[in-house]
């Protein structure tokens, strides 16, 4: 029997472009009251062609609200000392308000010596020591992409969102505990699955929210999925789609789409979810760290 698709779904690019329109206001803001265009730097360290489609999004869209983008090539024989040059050059750089040092680094390069040295409050991926930490203890972080992005689009979603049970699944630095202290925050009852859970059916089947992070395709199963739950596809997996004919792939997310969308209340889908939101809050954060760094309240733009 098909499925039937009764979740709302969630659009991440449509909501995406109202959160570029937002940075983008902020940004004439910026150049109109206080004479600053605020810089991005990115850094490239090899060539992933699996990114290259992410990298072009960033530098356009950096663009199009008016930013500075500055982008950065490093071969993949680039040395650690080369690269924490590199990062060091950008930290003292004033036209550079935020700095972002794409992942996953060649072997040669140990990537907390990296991250750690970009300085804190340029660090727009939000993955410094120094922001874990302050957003552990409910400090001025710069919040990871990934996670303020699920968090923007389970806000609009819910709206109030205490008491309810939240489930993350994925236990990364850069996802799944960020996450995590958000929902806590926002007064959720959080539980962490990882790849040790006992019976990861049931404790999927128990909440309202779910927040798939662990990069293996459709792994969260349709079923597990409690009736009316708003359910966060974080992965991004490419496949084969022979279904399409000879050597075609085609990008499905962390959850089992259809089955989860019959019993989900709203459900984000891949792709046009959750990435589009990454780029997004990664120029809301490059907006929030010029602020900061020139001591002007958001608000006030
Ligand atoms: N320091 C660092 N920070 C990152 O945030 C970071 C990184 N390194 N390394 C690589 C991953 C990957 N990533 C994506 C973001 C958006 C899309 C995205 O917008 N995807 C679209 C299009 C997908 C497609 O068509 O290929 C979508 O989901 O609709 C994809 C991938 C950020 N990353």
């Amino acid at each position: 029997m098909p499925t039937e698709t009764t979740a709302k779904i969630i659009d991440g690019k449509a909501f995406s472009a109202k959160v570029r329109e937002g940075v983008a206001k902020d940004v004439a803001s910026l150049k109109e009251k206080h004479g600053i265009t605020p810089g991005l730097a990115v850094v490239i360290v090899g060539e992933d062609p699996a990114s290259q489609v992410y990298v072009r999004n960033k530098v356009k869209q950096t663009g199009e609200t008016g930013m500075n983008s500055f982008h950065f090539e490093m071969p993949d024989t680039t040395s650690q000392e080369e690269l924490l040059a590199k990062v060091n050059e950008l930290n003292e750089d004033p036209a550079v308000n935020g700095i972002l040092v794409q992942l996953p680094l060649p072997k040669q390069i140990d990537e907390a010596s990296v991250i750690n040295a970009i300085a804190p409050e340029k660090d727009v991926d939000g993955f410094h020591v120094i922001n874990s930490g302050l957003l552990a203890t409910g400090g001025d972080a710069m919040v990871p992409c990934t996670p303020l992005g699920c968090l923007l689009m389970l806000q609009d979603t819910l709206g109030d969102m205490s008491g309810k049970k939240a489930i993350v699944v994925g236990r990364s630095n850069i996802v799944g505990k960020p996450m995590a202290q958000l929902l806590l925050d926002a007064n959720c009852t959080v539980t962490i699955a990882h790849s040790r859970t006992k019976d990861l059916a049931a404790e999927v089947a128990q909440a309202d929210i779910v927040v798939a992070a662990v990069g293996r395709p459709e792994m969260v199963k349709g079923d597990w999925i409690k009736e009316g739950a708003t359910v966060i596809d974080v992965g991004i997996n490419r496949i084969d789609a022979p279904e399409r004919g000879e050597g075609k792939t085609r990008l499905v997310g962390d959850v089992e789409f259809e089955t989860a969308a019959a019993r989900a209340g709203a459900i984000t889908p891949v792709p046009g979810g959750v990435g589009p939101m990454t780029i997004a809050c990664l120029l809301k954060n490059t907006v929030t760290a010029t602020c900061r760094q020139n001591n002007i309240d958001p608000d006030t733009l």
